[in-house]
């Protein structure tokens, strides 16, 4: 399996991604306490292996054992405080100082605190790294890569693993960095795996292997391989083998030791050297069957510990609040998103523009209008009328109508054409003899009586919103009109209303549009609050690479969710109560039902929203896939929800879809609890309460299993 002295042996595998493979056949060997230069060029597959070898990442078929065990197996250690890794990128929190980071990995990797203090003061001065409390953010390349190597050594690892460590850093500082590294394998007998592109530095290891088309060319120490290639560096023999590989002269496994594989064999007792082919794919299938045979505990990502969590809530937390843009949208936006709702939905359009042509009076200020003539009685209390289109122009002194006077039809229909105006209202020339023939003979009257006592309105319904607004407003201002006229001539003001009562129940009509559109207002704003919330997070800490790194110093999955849980749900709490104040105290809504019902019912709502946000971060390779996944379920989301517009006009099969996203019904639950004073017990409540846990489940589901098959 693994001999005695061997630090980490890698034997015989296969990685791929996909139908890509990345390593084929690939096998290798570091000794305890020594260093060991991986090389080889961009893509070539080495932070791949070193994911493996930390057991990040599954392999395909064969073998690793690191320090006797095999990475990732249960009670292995590793990934734990038996590795020090230094990823290629910084995966550092930008919010912390360069102290608060020593103490972080220092407190995960359960160093005491004293031991920390010393450890940071020590790498400080040896890494020549800025002020303590600077904040990374802060910090230059080169001081953020050296801080990450100061969290890769602090805890003093048995098998310290380093992607190119020193890509941004000084020759001067290089060099120091590798007289350390040789230090800590002299003293504490540790095992250095360390990658880079500088091909020259690793003249220092004690060993360096060349990693090419997922093989390895070569292994070797570099004096061995200088001299055995006869070279002058180590570039030079990376490029021949290289060519051999390309001229396939390394290709066969059968005659494996060829022109390279001979002269390798007569040396293989000072130098041990590996000829590509060695392991090819064919020659696998036995170990292949081996592995799959063997089945693998995987070590529990569920594990929690005290100290951990502590070190990961202090993260967050510190994540947070240091975050000044981030807490301001954060914690103003609800309130900034409702005081825009309050002050721009439902509520009458204003000054509208509407052309008058007033065929009767050619005026539309009637000025000079004298109120008590337009009806007079007549001798058997019929009623007679003058100037009643000024009369009614009295009536159009309302704060959302602005008169504009035309002269003609045409004129006025043309401003409309225009955009100057909205509408035209035509009054014909005997509006007022041919309204009064019209009340007077009823079912007798002319065709020409009924078409000259009307007002005819001309609407621009290109903007139906406010077109239809003010069409209505002109049809309930005209009834006014009528009504106090049939009450001046003494008539019942009933007969001039339209033939039909309607009875408004649990809200009132003349209520404002806002009152129907708020649940599915706070709903969907709270669900888009906690999706983006907990996306921004979880892809930030995923991409930057803090996600894996904490796993690689021993934290589990579930410590991570867990912390972020914590944070995050005390930050929807407050965003729920603001959004409750909100509604309670500044807005005209009026609540029948249960508020608490309705709070816990938004606060469900925000935890659905934060499992939606987890598993896009969980899904998508980058914060663009993330964003778009957050903001394209979004839209068509409140398209169907019913609030834009109502679900009894969708087609059949996009209402079922509408039903069964975690919106709708919460909706329909909100609204009915809000107005119709619906109990926690009424069937509707308890569908909104249960599929918005059943969304949550299944979120949360979907991201365990995204989290698994990534590896
Ligand atoms: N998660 C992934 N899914 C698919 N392909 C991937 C993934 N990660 C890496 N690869 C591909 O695998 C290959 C090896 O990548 P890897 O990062 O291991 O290379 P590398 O040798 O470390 O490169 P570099 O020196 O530039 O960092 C690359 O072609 C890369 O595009």
């Amino acid at each position: 399996m693994t001999s005695s002295n061997s630090a980490i042996s890698v034997q015989n595998i296969i990685k791929s991604y996909g139908s890509k493979v990345i390593l084929d056949g690939f096998s290798m060997n570091v000794e305890r306490g020594t260093i060991y230069g991986l090389l080889g060029s961009s893509g070539c597959g080495k932070t791949t292996l070193l994911s493996c070898i930390i057991g990040r990442k599954n392999v395909d078929t064969g073998e690793i054992w690191v320090l006797g065990v095999r990475p990732g197996e249960k009670g292995s250690g590793i990934p734990g405080r038996k590795i020090g890794y230094m990823p290629q990128e910084l995966a550092l929190i930008d919010e912390f100082t360069i102290k608060d980071t020593m103490y972080y990995f220092g407190t995960i990797f359960k160093m005491k605190e004293k031991d920390i203090e010393q450890q940071f003061h020590y790498l400080s001065k040896l890494l020549e790294l800025p002020d303590g409390n600077k904040l990374l953010k802060h910090c230059s390349g080169g001081q953020k890569r050296r801080v990450s190597f100061a969290a890769a050594i602090v805890h003093s690892p048995e098998i310290l693993i380093l992607d190119e460590p020193t890509v941004g850093v000084d020759p001067i500082l290089r060099e120091k960095i590798w007289a350390h590294l040789k230090s800590l394998v002299a003293t504490k007998n540790i095992t250095v795996i360390i990658t880079t592109h500088y091909i020259e530095e690793t003249r220092e290891a004690d060993k360096i292997g060349l990693l090419r088309k997922g093989k390895l060319l070569v292994q070797g120490s570099p004096n061995e391989l200088l001299s055995f290639y006869n070279k002058e560096s180590l570039e030079e023999v990376f490029l021949l083998l290289s060519q051999r590989q390309d001229e396939s002269k390394l290709s066969s496994a059968a005659n494996g030791i060829s022109t390279l594989g001979s002269a390798a064999s007569s040396t293989s007792s000072s130098m041990e050297s590996f000829v590509a082919g060695y392991g090819s794919r064919d020659a696998l299938t036995n170990s292949k069957d081996n592995a799959k045979s063997e089945k693998i505990t995987y070590m529990s990502a569920m594990s929690l510990d005290k100290r951990r969590m502590k070190a990961l809530l202090n993260k967050n937390w510190k994540q947070f609040y240091r975050n000044f843009g981030g807490i301001v949208f954060l914690l103003l936006f609800p309130i900034f998103q409702l005081w825009c709702f309050q002050n721009s939905i439902g509520k009458d359009p204003l000054e509208l523009n509407l052309a008058i042509v007033n065929d009767e009076s050619q005026t539309i200020s009637c000025d000079d209008l004298n109120w008590n003539q337009t009806v007079t009685l007549g001798s058997n209390h019929e009623c007679h009328f003058r100037n009643l289109t000024c009369r009614f122009l009295t009536y159009l002194e309302n704060p959302m109508i602005n008169k504009v006077l035309y002269d003609s039809f045409p004129e006025a229909l043309e401003s409309v054409k225009h955009g100057d105006t909205l509408g035209v209202l035509y009054m014909p020339s005997n509006f007022t003899d041919a309204y009064e023939e019209r009340i007077h003979l009823g079912t007798d009257s002319h065709e020409w009586t009924v078409d000259f006592g009307e007002i005819k309105a001309h609407m621009d319904m290109s903007n139906r919103l406010t077109g239809g607004a003010l069409a209505a407003k002109l049809l309930f201002l005209f009834l006014d009109f009528q009504k106090e006229l049939f009450l001046d001539c003494n008539l019942d003001e009933k007969l001039a209303r339209i033939p039909i009562k309607n009875n408004f129940l649990y809200v009132d009509n003349q209520k404002p549009l806002t009152i129907f559109v708020t649940p599915g207002m706070v709903i969907m704003l709270i669900y888009l609050l906690g999706t983006t919330m907990t996306c921004q997070i979880i892809t930030r800490e995923r991409i930057e690479g803090v996600w894996d790194r904490s796993i690689i110093a021993g934290v589990s999955a579930l410590e991570i969710t867990l912390s972020h849980l914590i944070l995050q749900c005390c930050v929807m709490l407050v965003e729920c109560l603001e959004v409750q104040v909100m509604l309670y105290f500044i807005t005209e809504v009026e609540f029948v039902g249960n508020r608490w019902i309705i709070f816990a019912l938004i606060y469900l709502q925000g935890v659905a929203g934060m499992a939606y946000g987890f598993l896009v971060s969980t899904v998508c390779e980058d914060s663009t896939q993330a964003n778009l996944a957050c903001t394209g379920g979004y839209l068509p989301l409140t398209l169907i929800c019913g609030n834009v517009w109502p679900i009894e006009a969708i087609p059949t099969v996009l209402r079922w879809i509408s039903m069964a996203t975690p919106c709708t019904i919460p909706i329909i639950s909100f609204r009915n609890i809000m107005s119709k004073g619906w109990s926690l017990w009424h069937p509707q409540v308890i569908n909104g309460f249960g599929i918005l846990f059943g969304w949550i489940l299944l979120f949360g589901i979907g991201s365990v299993w995204a989290i698994k098959i990534k590896r």
